[in-house]
């Protein structure tokens, strides 16, 4: 998928001014028309070029579509020299959720207009909120129509602040605010002299800035297979007997000789060649590419079947943990009701176990006595499925992540649901609710989670940040990684299952000092990504904030300093599975904050992790 292109996602109602910042978009940077893009798109198509791909517009939510429901969402396309964009347009009227869902499942940005009279309402919020829930890894917040404030400095900043305390709650990687008119076109695509405070980028600077090719996880490899090829003389390969697998990569990369696994069958071969959209061979195949694979031996497979990396693999399971958005007019999701499940290319069939929550888009409240969702409606369910899924959760990818519900009887789809991840269930025992709300406490609590190799300084920086942070009044306690080896954690050692239940303690520990107002100051190798993910999963659940700070110190530097002596041993061969040696380091691919030693000594990265809590 071309990093060039980037899929924005608004959404407002008429008098925000959405459609004046669109317009001022495309006429200020004499974009190319729509009509121009398309036929662009059909000569690089001819040419076998994947570049101007208009089929991932298609992508989200592409089940929806075969289901023949009519969304109110309009694309647009607008190109300038460095990126071409597609906007995908959703008014702002009653179905606004159910459209901002399908528009927004597959963008890059979420564009979130302001109007600087009224500041920060409802309609943000919401927005914000879908945004974050959709795992759309960038928000740009326009600030529009500064003229009518006098272009007032402080009135932006009143807003900023406003937003970015609401924000907090929310899942959101990257923030950024920028103060506009979109009527006048100050700061859209041309600076602003009417506001020479601002030293922030123009919008489609900002626009044209954001990095986006690093959001794609090329890490965990899926290959959910569509259909089967088995061809005597397709455009594809000419020999007898061919056989091989078409469907659009969900993740990662896959290459000519890379060991594969097959699941559920669970067969091990080798990928032996992979074939573009235009027949030609590749070397490569990326997340979003339409292919066909050739594998060495042949392996009974079929539609629905998904071939990924032998270590590592999606969750397979029947139970699963969701957050739903109910679509359907005049009907409503209950507990007990019975659908076809359709997920990457397969469809089950699925029963709604329990309806955990509906959540309150405008306030985020959930409503644990809710019985019921209905359109436009967002809770939380748990499923059970005939057939086990192959999925991963939607936070790590939003295809093999996400999945729609239909009715049998109308056949029309009902629900789009983002998977949270396995349910689990514990047999015979029960969940007690607590009586004292987390607001009734005298603080308010959170997790501060330092990841990073052996030296690299995660125990100082803690130890620095939980100082200072007691010394300002506020309840806080470091979860150091070596000593919780010496209690709560003693007897593990450093496997992968090790690790893995080191880190998870330690994250359920965390995340109880948070629920009791305490702020969780963790410092652990945590070298897995996924079991990182899970902690921040498990806060997200509960509502806490959680904070992932990656101490990027490099390699060297840690052997370097070797406070412990620990690096020697290693490559002595004395100690052996040290991480970053012979063991991995999974770096987060998006941490909230990144130390790094040229931000200076510990105290100095402990303040700039005060400041970001301080936000
Ligand atoms: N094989 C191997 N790999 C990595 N680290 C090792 C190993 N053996 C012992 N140690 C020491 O144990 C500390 C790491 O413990 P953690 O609980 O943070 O590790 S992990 O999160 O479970 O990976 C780590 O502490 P820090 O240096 O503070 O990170 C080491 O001192
Ligand atoms: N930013 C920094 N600049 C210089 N030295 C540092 C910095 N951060 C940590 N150190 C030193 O490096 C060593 C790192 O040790 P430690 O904090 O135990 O790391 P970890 O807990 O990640 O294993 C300590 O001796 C510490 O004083």
């Amino acid at each position: 998928m071309p990093s060039n292109l980037v899929r924005l996602a608004t959404a407002g109602s008429v008098d925000d001014g959405k459609s004046t910042l669109i317009g001022r978009l495309l006429f200020d940077s004499k974009a190319i028309y729509e009509d121009h893009f398309a036929a662009i798109a059909q000569t690089s198509a001819q040419r076998g070029h994947t570049g101007t791909d208009l089929a991932l517009l298609t992508d989200g939510l592409r089940a929806e579509r075969e289901q023949g429901i009519t969304i109110d969402v309009a694309y647009r396309y607008f190109a300038t020299p460095r990126r071409k964009f597609i906007i995908a347009d959703t008014p702002g009227h009653i179905q606004y959720t159910r459209n901002m869902v399908t528009g927004a499942s597959t963008a890059d940005v979420a564009l979130i207009l302001i109007d600087a009279e009224k500041g920060v309402i409802e309609q943000s919020r919401r927005h914000a909120f879908l945004a974050s829930l959709l795992g759309v890894p960038h928000m740009v917040v326009c600030v529009n129509k500064m003229d009518l404030v006098g272009y007032a400095q402080e009135r932006f900043e009143e807003i900023r602040e406003e937003f970015r305390r609401f924000a907090m709650k929310l899942e959101i990687q990257d923030l950024t605010f920028v103060p506009i008119s979109a009527l006048t076109g100050c700061n859209v695509v041309n600076r602003s002299p009417e506001m020479p405070w601002y030293e922030g980028r123009t919008l489609l600077h900002q626009l044209e800035q954001v990095h986006v090719a690093s959001d794609r996880n090329l890490i965990d490899a899926r290959f959910p297979v569509q259909y089967v090829i088995r061809a005597h003389g397709t455009d594809v390969e000419d020999k007898q007997g061919f056989r091989g697998y078409g469907g659009t990569i969900a993740g990662g990369v896959f290459k000519p000789g890379d060991d594969v696994t097959v699941l559920p069958s669970g067969f091990s071969t080798k990928v032996r060649a992979i074939w573009g959209p235009g027949g030609t061979e590749i070397t490569e195949a990326f997340a979003g590419q339409a292919v066909t694979v050739e594998l060495a031996d042949e392996i009974d497979i079929g539609r629905g079947d998904l071939i990924c990396r032998p270590h590592n693999r999606p969750h397979i399971g029947s139970d699963v943990d969701a957050m739903v958005c109910w679509m359907a007019e005049g009907a409503e999701l209950k507990p007990d009701g019975r659908y076809t499940l359709q997920h990457t290319t397969r469809s089950v069939r699925a029963t709604v176990r329990s309806l955990e929550y509906r959540l309150d888009v405008n306030t985020l409240h959930r409503d644990e006595e809710a019985t019921s969702l209905r359109l436009n409606e967002i809770g939380r369910v748990r499923l059970r499925t005939q057939q086990p899924l192959l999925f991963d959760a939607y936070r790590r990818n939003r295809d093999t992540g996400s999945f729609v519900l239909v009715d049998d009887v109308t056949n029309s789809t009902v629900a789009a649901g983002m998977i949270t991840g396995p349910a689990i269930s514990v047999p015979n025992v029960v969940w007690h609710t607590p009586i004292c709300t987390r607001d009734q406490r005298a603080t308010q609590g959170m997790t501060v989670w330092l990841t990073g190799l052996s030296g690299s300084g995660k125990s100082t920086i803690g130890a620095e940040l939980e100082r200072r942070l007691v010394a300002s009044g506020r309840p806080a306690y470091l979860l150091d990684g070596d000593n919780l080896r010496h209690g709560l954690n003693a007897g593990l050692g450093f496997s992968v299952q090790d690790r893995k239940e080191n880190v998870r303690r330690a994250g359920e520990v965390a995340k109880l000092f948070a629920d009791a107002g305490v702020i969780a100051v963790v410092s652990l190798i945590s070298p897995y990504r996924g079991d990182r993910d899970l902690i921040r999963q498990i806060h997200q659940d509960a509502g806490l904030r959680f904070v992932e700070v990656f101490v990027d110190t490099p390699l060297e530097v840690c052997a370097e300093r070797d406070p412990k002596g620990l690096y020697a041993k290693a490559r002595a061969g004395v100690i052996t599975g040290f991480t970053g040696l012979d063991d991995p380091y999974e770096a987060p691919h998006r941490p909230d904050v990144v130390l790094r030693p040229q931000d200076g000594d510990p105290a100095a990265q402990a303040a700039i992790l005060l400041d970001w809590i301080d936000g």
